[in-house]
C-alpha cells in the first residue's frame, strides 16, 4: 500500500512524550518549513492529559523554541505548522476513550493516517485493536513503530503479531533511526554507485571492517529504562546490525525497498552464531565506572541516579563477527558501541588487503594499505588513506600515507544536515518502506542477539570495567591485537 495523497493526518500516540516533542514536532515543522508536509496535512496530538488544541500548540510552540535553531525558526513557517496541530485526549488502552480522536479523523475519511506510536511497545497491540474497534483505520492508513520492539526474540514476536492483526506488513514502518541518517544512506550510494568500490568489495580484496558506535552521554536519568536493556539491545540489536547488513549486503536488484531488505535478511541469516566457547575471544562486555569526560569528573553506571546494586547491565560491547557466505568469508567485521566514550563517533573503517608482493623498503611495510574511512557522524564524510611517495629529493622512495578526504558539509555546500527522523517521516508520508525494518530482518537480528545474551545470562561476573572517558575494556583492544588488527587509531 503506498500513501500517494499529498495530504495526511499524523497521528502522534504520546504526543506528550520526550521523542514526540524532542525529535517528531521539530521535525514535521522542519518538513513544513521545506513545504513537504502537504497544504492540508494535519499533525493530531493524541495523549492522556486534558489538554486542547491551543494548550498542545503551545507546548509544541515551546519545544520547537528549544529544539529548533532560532535561525531556522522562520515566522511564516511556524504560524502554517500552528495552524496543522489539533490534539484529543485519549486513554490509549481504553478503547471508550478513542470517540474524540474518531470525530477528528472522521473529518477527512479518506486521506491518509499515518498513526505513530511513540509510546512503550508494551501497548502497540492494544493501540492498534482500539483504533480498529473505533473504525479509526481507513483503507489509507500505516503505523509507525518506535523501537525497541520488545527485548528478545519471543516478546519482539508477541507485540508484531499483535500489530499485525490489525496492520499488513506494507503499512507497518519500523523505525530505526540510523537508517534515517544521511550519511547511512550514502553507504548505498558509495557502495553501488561507484565501480571502483564495487569491484572491491570482497574477501579477496577487503582483510577486515570496523564499525565504531561511541557515545559520550552516559544513562543521564535514563537508568529505568537503559537498566533493562543493555547497550546490546540497545545499538547492537538494531543500529549496528543495520549497518553491518548495509555494508556487507550484496547489490540488491533495484532501490526498491523489498529488493533492499531482502539483501540484509541475506546477511543476518550468514551471521556465524556466536558458541558460550567463542564469548571470550570474540566479545568484550564493559561497563563505565567513574572517569574523566572532557575535563569534569562523571560518574561511573552505578552510581547514577537509580542505580541499583545488583545490576549486571553493560554499557559497551565489542564483537567480532563473522558472516559465513562466499563475499565474507574470512574477514572479521569488529562491531564496538559503548556510553561515556571520550567523544561522540559513528564510523565504518575499511581495511583493504596489502599488495601481493611488497616492493618497497621493509620497514615500510607497515603503512602499506588503503583504509576506507566512513564517517557516518558528526563531521560527516568520507577519507581514503592511500600511498604515495613522500615528496622531495634525497628521500629515495619512501612511502607515506596520507587521506584524500571529502567533508559533506564542504561538498555540498549544504545549511544543514536533516534529522534522521525528517527523512523518516518525510518517506512515511510518501509511503516508502525501504528506509524501515520489515519484520524478518527483526527477527534475524535478535535470534542472533539472542543466542549471544543467553551466554551472558548464565555467567555472573559483571561486565568488565572501564573508565568513563576511555574507549572502553582493555579486552577489547587485545580481541583486535590477537588478530594483529587494532581498532583505527585517528579517533
Ligand atoms: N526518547 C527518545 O529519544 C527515543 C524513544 N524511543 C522510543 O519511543 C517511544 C516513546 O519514548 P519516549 O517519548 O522517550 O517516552 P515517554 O515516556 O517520554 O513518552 C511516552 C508517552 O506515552 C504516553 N502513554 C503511555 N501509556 C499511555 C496510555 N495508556 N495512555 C495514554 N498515554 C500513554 C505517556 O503518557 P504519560 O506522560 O501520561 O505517562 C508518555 O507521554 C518508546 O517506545 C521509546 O523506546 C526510541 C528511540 C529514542
Ligand atoms: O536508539 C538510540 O540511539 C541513541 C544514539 O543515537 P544517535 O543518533 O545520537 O547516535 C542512543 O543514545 C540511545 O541510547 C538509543 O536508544
Amino acid at each position: 500500500m503506498s500513501i500517494a495523497s499529498t495530504s495526511s493526518d499524523i497521528v502522534i500516540f504520546g504526543a506528550m512524550g520526550d521523542l514526540a516533542q524532542r525529535k517528531l514536532i521539530p521535525s514535521l515543522f522542519q518538513l513544513e518549513s521545506a513545504d513537504l508536509l502537504g497544504q492540508d496535512s494535519r499533525i493530531i496530538g493524541v495523549a492522556r492529559h486534558e489538554e486542547d488544541t491551543n494548550s498542545f500548540s503551545d507546548i509544541c510552540k515551546e519545544s520547537l523554541a528549544r529544539y529548533v535553531k532560532p535561525e531556522e525558526l522562520e515566522p511564516e513557517a511556524l504560524k502554517r505548522f500552528l495552524a496543522k496541530i489539533e490534539y484529543c485526549s485519549v486513554n490509549f488502552t481504553e478503547a471508550e476513550s478513542y470517540q474524540d480522536l474518531k470525530t477528528t479523523l472522521d473529518t477527512s475519511a479518506e486521506r491518509a493516517r499515518i498513526f505513530y506510536y511513540a509510546t512503550p511497545a508494551s501497548i502497540y497491540g492494544s493501540i492498534s485493536k482500539n483504533l480498529t474497534r473505533c473504525e479509526c483505520i481507513n483503507t489509507n492508513s500505516c503505523v509507525v513503530l518506535e523501537k525497541p520492539i520488545g527485548h528478545n526474540l519471543k516478546s519482539s514476536n508477541e507485540v508484531n503479531d499483535q500489530v499485525a492483526e490489525y496492520f499488513d506488513e506494507t503499512q507497518i514502518y519500523r523505525i530505526d533511526h540510523y537508517l534515517g541518517k544521511e550519511t547511512v544512506q550514502n553507504l548505498i550510494a558509495l557502495r553501488f554507485a561507484n565501480p571502483l568500490f564495487g569491484s572491491q568489495w570482497n574477501q579477496s580484496h577487503i582483510s577486515h571492517v570496523e564499525i565504531t558506535v561511541a557515545e559520550k552521554v552516559g544513562i543521564e536519568g535514563r537508568w529505568g529504562y537503559f537498566d533493562k536493556a543493555g547497550q546490546m539491545r540497545d545499538m547492537v540489536q538494531n543500529h549496528l546490525l543495520q549497518l553491518l547488513c548495509l555494508t556487507a549486503m550484496d547489490p540488491p536488484d533495484d532501490l526498491s525497498a523489498d529488493m533492499i531488505r531482502n539483501e540484509k535478511v541475506k546477511v543476518l541469516k550468514a551471521l556465524r552464531p556466536i558458541t558460550s566457547e567463542m564469548c571470550s575471544t570474540h566479545v568484550v562486555r564493559g561497563r563505565y565506572t567513574k572517569g574523566m569526560l572532557e575535563g569534569t569528573p562523571v560518574p561511573g553506571y552505578m552510581e547514577e541516579e537509580g542505580a541499583n546494586p545488583d545490576s549486571n547491565t553493560e554499557t559497551f560491547v565489542a564483537i567480532k563477527a563473522e558472516i559465513n557466505n562466499w563475499r565474507w568469508a574470512g574477514v572479521p567485521f569488529y562491531l564496538r558501541t559503548g556510553k561515556r566514550m571520550p567523544e561522540k563517533l559513528s564510523q565504518i573503517t575499511i581495511h583493504f588487503k596489502p599488495q601481493p608482493h611488497f616492493i618497497f623498503d621493509e620497514n615500510q611495510r607497515h603503512l602499506a594499505q588503503n583504509k576506507l574511512i566512513i564517517r557516518l557522524q558528526p563531521e560527516e564524510g568520507i577519507s581514503l588513506q592511500i600511498l604515495n611517495k613522500d615528496q622531495g629529493l634525497g628521500k629515495g622512495m619512501r612511502l607515506r600515507s596520507e587521506p584524500l578526504k571529502l567533508n559533506f558539509s564542504q561538498a555540498f555546500e549544504q545549511k544543514r544536515i536533516p534529522d534522521a527522523y525528517e527523512r523518516l517521516l518525510l518517506e512515511v508520508i510518501q509511503g516508502n518502506q525501504y528506509l524501515f525494518v520489515r519484520r524478518d530482518e527483526v527477527e534475524h537480528a535478535w535470534t542472533w542477539c539472542d543466542q549471544l545474551m543467553e551466554h551472558w545470562a548464565s555467567d555472573t561476573k559483571p561486565p568488565l570495567p572501564y573508565a568513563a572517558g576511555s574507549w572502553g575494556p582493555k579486552a577489547s583492544d587485545l580481541m583486535l591485537i590477537k588478530d594483529g588488527n587494532s581498532w583505527h587509531e585517528d579517533q
